[in-house]
């Protein structure tokens, strides 16, 4: 299960974007978080990827309590998180051609041998070309990074997933293959997901359960009115 609880972040501690937001994702679920531009959908993924450390608040992983973020966080919680994000060039080195992008989670983890036989199966997976794998992200398509960011997230098999608008600037065809592809990861390796976004249509027939923004809502002296979803 991954439990966030009455979580306050954002990037000045007078001013936060999120505010007392609770939210849980049971084990193999996956859940769809749907809200308006600005609203901190994307500061609430990246707290729950512990990629962001919140002002206030507890993320408990799997039962363990959340103590550090980033490099704070002990290897074994931060690998098991795969995250996307809505810009593949600004999660790409420009320098790295695509096998190595893939890879590089396994090269940071000591597990460079495994590397080769990881990253041909991911880019079938994905549908990347051996050809490609050989381009750097300034010689490919939006598209075709964004399917090389999502095999990076998969190299580690992660039981949790966080995709942030990972389909807001493919086209169709590309977004509908790398939602099969996460769906076939999940199918068979269990893994929880939490889709952020803003097209409803498409979260909800990807995600088990749809929550908006709005319905988290914050928590006041009478109670907590956020709403958990399992
Ligand atoms: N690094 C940052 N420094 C300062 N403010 C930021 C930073 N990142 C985001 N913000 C601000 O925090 C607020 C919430 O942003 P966030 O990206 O979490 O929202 P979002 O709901 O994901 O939006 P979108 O759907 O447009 O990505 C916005 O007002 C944004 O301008």
């Amino acid at each position: 299960m991954l439990e966030l609880s009455r979580i306050t972040a954002g990037y000045d501690r007078r001013a936060p974007v999120v505010r007392e937001v609770s939210l849980t994702v049971g084990s193999g679920r996956s859940v769809g978080l749907l809200g308006p531009s600005g609203c901190g959908k994307s500061t609430l993924a990246r707290v729950a990827a512990l990629l962001h450390r919140p002002d206030s608040g507890t993320v408990v992983v799997d039962g363990a309590p959340v103590r550090g973020w980033r490099h704070r966080a002990p290897r074994e919680q931060r690998t098991a998180f795969g995250v996307v994000f809505q810009q593949p060039r600004l999660a790409a080195d420009p320098r790295m051609r695509l096998a190595d992008l893939i890879a590089e989670p396994l090269r940071a983890t000591g597990r460079r041998n495994e590397a080769a036989e990881a990253v041909a199966g991911l880019a079938e997976r994905v549908g990347l070309s051996r050809e490609l794998l050989g381009r750097r992200p300034h010689e490919v398509s939006d598209g075709q990074l964004q399917r090389a960011c999502l095999a990076r997230a998969l190299v580690l098999r992660p039981r949790w997933l966080i995709c942030d608008e990972m389909t807001a600037m493919l086209d169709a065809s590309t977004a509908a293959a790398l939602v099969a592809a996460v769906e076939t990861y999940r199918a068979e390796s269990g893994a929880g997901l939490l889709a952020v976004g803003h097209d409803s249509v498409l979260l909800n027939r990807w995600c088990d359960e749809t929550v908006r923004w709005d319905e988290l809502g914050a928590e006041d002296a009478s109670g907590p009115l956020a709403k958990d979803v399992r």
